[in-house]
């Protein structure tokens, strides 16, 4: 049995990895996921400059999944291009570099130090940033995620995905994809947290995190219907030169494969990884597996993308 899978012409050992923003802030928490069985690993989504992020408590895990409300603290983009560039070098498993700028020019700014680098690995730009304040973010504002795209390949030749969040209506996947195929995108990874939850504990009558009221992104088994949803429509959607990265409510070998069924290439874990540690990994690859030996699977091309019409 083969755990192989490509993207974009990048190779990967296995179809697992971190989601952007957990496990991810440090070199350290960087190299703990190389280390593990983790077929590659993503950098928490660099701004420009650092970032201490929001007040704490500002995450929380739950008993069906998290919320968080983190405010984008890292390291800052030059800290992460000097990694994702050794990593290269030492020819360690792919590095994907997430990016989010906190402003269209700051997107742009660090795609074209990315383009002047030697990373040639992949770039994630994580489209639920903030626009301008009191518009949606960007990936909720069809024509800011226009700008952003025509801007960026009017320079950038590398490899570029987009980290998208949920979307709930079918006529938005048909609005968006119209838009998406123009481009040549090396991939589209859904979801981002399912945004502005809010969770509650009764006895103190107060919110479970302190930023924003306690409104923040809603994770693990709680968003896994909705992750699979979009990994699937987009995958029904996009040109099938668009690679699918499939996060959300990833927990078990099976949830592995339930998103690589409906089309993914490669699985990325948030919550999970959070609270059980880079140790997951090695469950998650044994776990997928055995499910493959159980249903004969040799190789995730043998199931990937066929979810059968009932
Ligand atoms: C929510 C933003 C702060 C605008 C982007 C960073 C981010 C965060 C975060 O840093 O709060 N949390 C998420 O679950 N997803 C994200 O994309």
């Amino acid at each position: 049995i083969k755990l192989t899978s490509s993207l974009a012409g990048v190779t990967f050992a296995n179809p697992l990895l971190n989601a952007a923003g957990v496990h991810c802030a440090t070199p350290t928490e960087l190299d703990e996921v190389l280390a593990s069985a983790a077929g590659g690993v993503v950098t928490k989504s660099a701004t420009l400059a650092p970032r201490d992020g929001n007040v704490r408590p500002r995450f929380q895990a739950l008993p069906l999944g998290s919320i968080n409300s983190m405010g984008l603290p890292n390291q800052g983009f030059d800290a992460y291009l000097a990694y994702a560039c050794a990593h290269q070098q030492a020819a360690t498993a792919p590095v994907i570099l997430s990016l989010a700028g906190l402003s269209l020019a700051d997107d742009l700014a660090m795609l074209r130090r990315v383009q002047e680098s030697d990373f040639t690995g992949l770039v994630e730009l994580n489209l639920s940033c903030p626009n301008v304040p009191g518009k949606p973010q960007v990936a909720y504002d069809f024509a800011a995620v226009t700008r952003v795209l025509d801007q960026a390949f009017q320079f950038f030749t590398k490899r570029l995905g987009i980290k998208l969040p949920p979307y709930l209506d079918l006529a938005q996947f048909d609005a968006l994809a119209a838009i998406l195929n123009r481009y040549p995108l090396a991939y589209v990874n859904a979801i981002n947290s399912l945004g502005n939850g809010l969770v509650i504990d009764p006895l103190t009558e107060r919110p479970v995190i302190r930023p924003k009221g306690g409104f923040g992104g809603i994770g693990g088994a709680y968003v896994k219907p909705t992750a699979l949803a979009n990994v699937r429509a987009w995958r029904q959607r996009l040109n099938p030169t668009i690679g699918i990265i499939g996060t959300g409510g990833v927990r078990t070998g099976t949830d592995v494969f339930e998103h690589l069924l409906c089309g993914a290439d490669l699985v990325q874990v948030g919550t999970a990884l959070a609270t059980e540690g880079p140790a997951i990994f090695a469950r998650l690859t044994r776990e997928l597996t055995a499910v493959m030996a159980t249903k004969g699977y040799q190789t995730l091309a043998d199931f990937r993308g066929k979810l059968q019409v009932r």
